[in-house]
């Protein structure tokens, strides 16, 4: 009787603990109880946000959860999102750390200054470089200047001018795969310098193999991200949830980088001396060459970098080359497409854009010498400058236009994942233990309806104070919770070079042409991290106006 009895009461007695850590703790007991879950199995389980997000649906589904539980929810056992402007301090100013979510993002097997987890290691990558990002460097580099004339004078205005027709059923271009030519020159451009950068928007076949070994790996991180422990157990075993050819596309593009570091290293070394050509300047190589050299010789062995910058420098130089080419080129192709499709259902607007653009002095209008169709001549921007960086910073619709569509259609909406710090913090009213993942996104960020009425709806005057009528409280709240580059010591570093970048663009586009809709099929912004058209495309007809 009593030996019968032992088994069945230690069966009781896991029952019961099982109860109490899988039931009765996470839902009455643990502090993350007193947070309203976002789905009634969030405190038992992950499977629900991880099925969201398998489904491609977190992003709409978290923000409903936002609007009808407020600004803190929990989204599963040990996770909390956060929708407000004091949650995106405490997190995101309060320097919480990245976690194993972004391990995805090493690359040759080192890390790069986004995936780093830890905020030491971060500073310390991002001192050899952010002044290379910093806007007064936009406004000043003569290297940046001299590619961007080559890559718009010589490369696209040409391409648009040969597509142009006045016609409604004329040529239609897809414009959402020129602009990824365009982002992807400008960026590997102020990386290794033009002579060592792509050439995506005159090498077309290449462009469209590249781009296809990108975007064909997209929806395969979620494994490593969301269920790691699984992905790696069952790899174990010879089952592979994300295909091997995911890896071949990666080595692919990791050999095309490294190519480009080598290149752009052997050319600093035998003939950046003599070269007269600025536009030829590797600029961010070559401080991230400093930087280490300087990191090298001011801690040797006692630097935080010891083990991975310092220890493999071509691979952590890649590395980072590789992340920002594919964070700079695909979240301003993104905004791009977002701003031309929706400037092409707005006739009268872009007419009052272009006249403010023509206010320029120089402005970007095509002179009757050089707007010939041709896009095999590398001499035709002699006549052609660019207009002074801070005039073009403060054109009021340009600006508007371009915030707008960073609010509204923000290229990377998805959840930023932090982890929060030991022993503890404090989130709301609710005091929540370290070791906890927790984030925010844009798409709810930019969606309050009391900041910008009307969420939904692309208005750009929300950003022009001399028509709106908003008050000084409502303009800065507005300001406050824009997040398009996130915040704090891991917001985005090229945000100048975007926002730069992005007016050029835009300026030398819309004083020459005229953007109409043709097939805007698929238009719709998918849900997830990054993200752009559902279709990938977005076809324009342009039409060329002519000086008056
Ligand atoms: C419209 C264009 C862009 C948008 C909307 C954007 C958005 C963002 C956001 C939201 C983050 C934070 C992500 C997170 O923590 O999970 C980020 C980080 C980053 N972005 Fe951008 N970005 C843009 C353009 C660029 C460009 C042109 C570069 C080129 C260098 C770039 C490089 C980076 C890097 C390196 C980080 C990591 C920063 C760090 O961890 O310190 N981005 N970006």
């Amino acid at each position: 009787m009593l030996l019968l009895s032992i088994p069945v009461l230690a069966f009781i007695a896991l029952l019961l603990l099982a109860l109490y850590k899988f039931i009765i703790y996470p839902a009455f007991i643990s502090p993350l109880s007193k947070v309203p879950n976002a789905h009634w199995t969030a405190p038992f389980s992950p499977a629900w946000i991880i099925w969201t997000r398998f489904r491609a649906q977190e992003n709409r589904t978290v923000h409903a959860a936002h609007l009808r539980l407020g600004p803190v929810i929990r989204l599963g056992p040990n996770e909390l999102s956060v929708n407000d402007v004091a949650g995106l301090k405490t997190v995101y100013a309060g320097g919480f750390e990245k976690g194993e979510w972004y391990s995805i993002f090493d690359n040759y097997g080192v890390p790069c200054m986004f995936s780093v987890w830890h905020s030491r290691e971060h500073a310390a990558r991002k001192r050899m470089i952010s002044n290379v990002y910093s806007k007064s460097m936009m406004h000043s580099s003569p290297a940046l200047e001299r590619q961007a004339k080559v890559i718009l004078y010589d490369r696209l205005l040409p391409i648009l001018c040969s597509s142009s027709s006045a016609f409604p059923n004329g040529n239609a271009i897809d414009i959402h795969d020129i602009w990824n030519g365009t982002t992807m020159d400008f960026i590997t451009a102020y990386q290794f310098g033009l002579k060592n950068s792509s050439n995506f928007l005159q090498d077309e076949t290449y462009r469209r193999h590249w781009m296809y070994l990108y975007h064909c790996r997209k929806t395969y991180p979620f494994f490593a991200q969301e269920i790691p422990r699984l992905t790696s157990f069952l790899k174990f075993f010879h089952i592979h949830l994300v295909p091997t050819w995911v890896d071949d596309a990666n080595r692919e593009l990791e050999a095309w980088t490294q190519e480009r570091c080598n290149s752009t290293v052997a050319y600093l070394k035998e003939s950046a001396a003599d070269d007269k050509d600025v536009g030829n300047e590797p600029v961010v190589l070559g401080a991230m060459l400093a930087g280490i050299e300087k990191e090298k010789k001011a801690k040797g062995d006692t630097s935080v970098l010891a083990d991975t910058t310092l220890k493999y420098p071509e691979l952590s130089i890649a590395s980072e080359m590789i992340d920002q080419l594919a964070a700079g080129h695909e979240t301003s192709a993104i905004t791009l497409t977002y701003l031309s499709w929706q400037l092409s259902k707005n006739l009268p607007l872009q007419d009052a854009l272009r006249a403010e653009l023509l206010t320029l002095s120089p402005n970007m209008l095509l002179t009757s010498s050089n707007s010939h169709n041709n896009n095999n001549n590398n001499n035709n921007n002699n006549n052609n400058n660019l207009p002074n960086p801070k005039a073009l910073d403060s054109l009021p619709i340009l600006h508007a236009v371009l915030m707008e569509t960073l609010r509204l259609h923000a290229a990377i909406p998805g959840n930023q994942p932090r982890v929060t710090p030991y022993p503890a913090c404090t989130l709301g009213p609710y005091a929540i233990p370290g070791g906890v993942r927790v984030g925010a996104q844009a798409h709810s960020v930019h969606r309050n309806p009391v900041i910008y009425p009307e969420p939904e709806k692309w208005e750009y005057t929300r950003w022009m104070d001399d028509r709106n009528g908003y008050t000084e409280e409502q303009r800065q709240a507005r300001d406050r919770w824009f997040w398009a580059f996130s915040s704090g010591g891991r917001m985005c570093i090229g945000s100048n070079f975007a926002m730069h970048e992005i007016k050029l663009v835009v300026a030398a586009v819309y004083s020459n042409f005229r953007t109409h809709l043709v097939d805007d099929e698929g238009i719709e912004q998918m849900d997830g991290y990054t993200v752009g058209p559902r279709s990938n495309k977005l076809f324009l007809r342009f039409e060329r106006v002519l000086e008056q």
